[in-house]
């Protein structure tokens, strides 16, 4: 079958160069869809996405992917992630209620909206806490608050400077994990590689500069991307988890994932399982089968 395929970007890294490959290897037609330069009609489909079988979101920018798969999924043309999962993703708080009402174990969490019920927050926590942004990633102007002068320093200075999203507090109680975090990539549920991220920093993001190493998931870890998977509708994402004294908890589920530094630390060809996933989703959706001449 070949198929044709939207790559929705806004820049090509090697994650994407590595999925740019791979469907030109099967002989997939690649549709390059730079969203800097795309308009959407709110009515009609532009005609270059006329016979799209599927569409894979690798927007960078979170706002851009929250609106282009709504585009996508009213021009009724297949995208993954959905927008429905990109939603939960891409804001902290529905990620966190999300996995919390699945039953998943998350890091306790609190959500203010004045610095002065977030300092209430932070101190029910007790110090250290941590204090994130509804919305980021790369472990961007998270802060580890120590003590109380910490605290009010910070947040005067998001209530004060920060944009409208900073005031929104999400405060998480800090977990004690043995100087890593594991990231596994899944797809619908089922995990394809994982690796652990090991640094000096709190941050233990691949991003910030972590060592990495390969993660075979156990059976409770596999249990749980499982459950964290189906808690924010599926599709391609990486799970983040930490190991506590009492097992593993998650702490995020990431819906552009990036799998560079997960490539290069495991033996398992993540941009091939992609795509064999790609040529499944394109099919359950009705992609016609086209004789290839031996
Ligand atoms: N509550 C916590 N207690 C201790 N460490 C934490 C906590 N939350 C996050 N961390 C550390 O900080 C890192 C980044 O956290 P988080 O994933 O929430 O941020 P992010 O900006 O969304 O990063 P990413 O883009 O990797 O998802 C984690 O990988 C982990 O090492």
């Amino acid at each position: 079958m070949t198929l044709k395929v939207g790559i929705l970007y806004s820049r090509i890294r090697k994650d994407e160069k590595l999925l740019l490959s791979e469907l030109r290897e099967r002989d997939h037609e690649v549709e390059k869809i730079d969203v800097r330069k795309q308009t959407f009609d709110i009515g009609e489909a532009p005609e270059a996405f006329a016979d799209l079988d599927v569409v894979v979101d690798r927007c960078l920018a979170t706002s851009r992917s929250l609106y282009a798969t709504q585009f996508f999924e009213a021009y009724g043309i297949p995208v993954v992630n959905s927008n429905e999962t990109a939603d939960i993703c891409a804001d902290k708080v529905k990620n966190s209620l999300a996995l919390e009402k699945a039953g998943v174990p998350t890091p306790a969490t609190k959500v203010a909206f004045t610095k002065e019920t977030a300092l209430e927050a932070i101190e029910d926590f007790g110090y250290p806490c941590v204090l994130k942004p509804v919305v980021g990633s790369w472990g961007r102007l998270m802060a580890k608050i120590d003590s109380r002068d910490a605290a009010e320093a910070i947040l005067e200075h998001k209530a004060t400077l920060g944009h409208y999203e900073h005031k929104v507090f999400y405060v998480q109680e800090f977990v004690e994990k043995p100087g890593r975090d594991i990231r596994v990539v899944a797809i619908d549920g089922e995990p394809v590689a994982g690796m652990v991220r090991s640094s000096d920093h709190w941050i233990t993001n691949a991003a910030k500069g972590a060592e990495t190493d390969v993660f075979e998931p156990d059976d409770e870890a596999a249990e749980l991307v499982e459950k964290a998977s189906d808690a924010v509708g599926g599709g391609l994402l990486g799970i983040d988890l930490m190991e506590t004294a009492d097992g593993y908890t998650v702490h995020e589920v990431n819906h552009t994932v990036e799998f560079k530094a997960l490539n290069d630390a495991v033996e398992t060809d993540v941009a091939s399982t992609v795509v064999d996933w790609l040529e499944e989703k394109a099919a359950e959706n009705g992609a016609e089968e086209v004789e290839v001449t031996p």
